[in-house]
């Protein structure tokens, strides 16, 4: 008995196996290039081999792109759901406009939620989202561009900033134009999320997604890193067996 678990966020599908006590068989990220159903159809060889018998969908990408989704998942045969937000969920509740709040950010709070804890979830995806949960319960949050959204804001809005590549490593002044743009930005995310945590001293942070190893080298508190938090939450909407890791 395994399960197939899909996250369709806006830069990258990833998906993971998992038997049915949440255990991962096989799990990968690939960039969609604004393609996720086409990357899926060239994925089911794959999940035909790995014979799952529930595929549960998270995605961010849209009605028309989540038709097209469905569509390349039911020639699979196989049983799937896409998840949405549950306003009443027995686990976790919202101050959230539960319409608008993307799923993403919504399961991953469900997959750390602990109505024991006062926790802040950063998700570090295309956006940057950080949500505040005080036992169990959605206060809110904020969404932000990614470093990569801002380096492109950056070259598309300005005549004279026409940086494209680059890394992200530090938060101390540039002394020339690429420095100062990518420690900017770094800047700009890393002293948010450190604001957050100076205003919320309690609280216990979370970072999940692509970006989240490459942030929390620059946070001056200590955070946990989970990156299949939007797995754990999948696997409790469905209700699996599975223990917060
Ligand atoms: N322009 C870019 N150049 C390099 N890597 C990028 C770029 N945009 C996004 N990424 C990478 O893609 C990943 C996106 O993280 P992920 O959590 O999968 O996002 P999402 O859930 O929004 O698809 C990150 O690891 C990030 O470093
Ligand atoms: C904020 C997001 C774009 C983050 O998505 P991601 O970066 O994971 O692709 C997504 O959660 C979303 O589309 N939210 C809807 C708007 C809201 O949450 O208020
Ligand atoms: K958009």
């Amino acid at each position: 008995m395994s399960n197939l678990w899909l996250d369709l966020g806006n830069t990258r599908l990833k998906y993971w196996l998992a038997d049915d006590i949440g255990q991962i068989i096989t799990s990968d990220a690939k960039q969609h290039l604004q393609a996720p159903a086409e990357l899926l159809i060239g994925l089911t060889d794959r999940f035909d081999t790995l014979a799952p018998e529930f595929i549960g969908v998270s995605s961010v990408l849209g009605e028309e792109v989540n038709a097209q989704v469905a569509e390349s998942l039911a020639t699979l045969g196989i049983p799937f759901e896409f998840v949405h937000v549950d306003a009443n969920h027995p686990l976790l509740t919202s101050d959230y406009d539960a319409g608008q709040l993307g799923v993403d950010r919504w399961l991953q709070i469900l997959g750390a939620v602990d109505r024991k804890k006062r926790q802040c979830i950063v998700g570090c995806g295309t956006a940057l989202t950080i949500d505040l949960v005080d036992h169990a319960h959605h206060l809110g949050g904020y969404i932000f561009p990614s470093i990569y959204l801002q380096r492109e804001a950056l070259f598309s809005g300005t005549k004279q900033i026409s940086i494209s590549e680059g890394t992200f490593t530090s938060i101390s002044e540039g002394v020339n134009t690429s420095d100062a743009v990518h420690r900017g930005i770094l800047l700009s995310i890393v002293g948010a999320i450190n604001e957050i945590a100076r205003r919320n001293p309690n609280y216990e942070f979370t970072l999940t997604g692509g970006d989240a190893p490459l942030l929390a080298q620059h946070l001056n508190h200590p955070i946990h890193i989970k990156d299949s938090l939007l797995l754990n939450g999948l696997m409790r909407y469905f209700d699996q067996q599975n223990q917060p890791r």
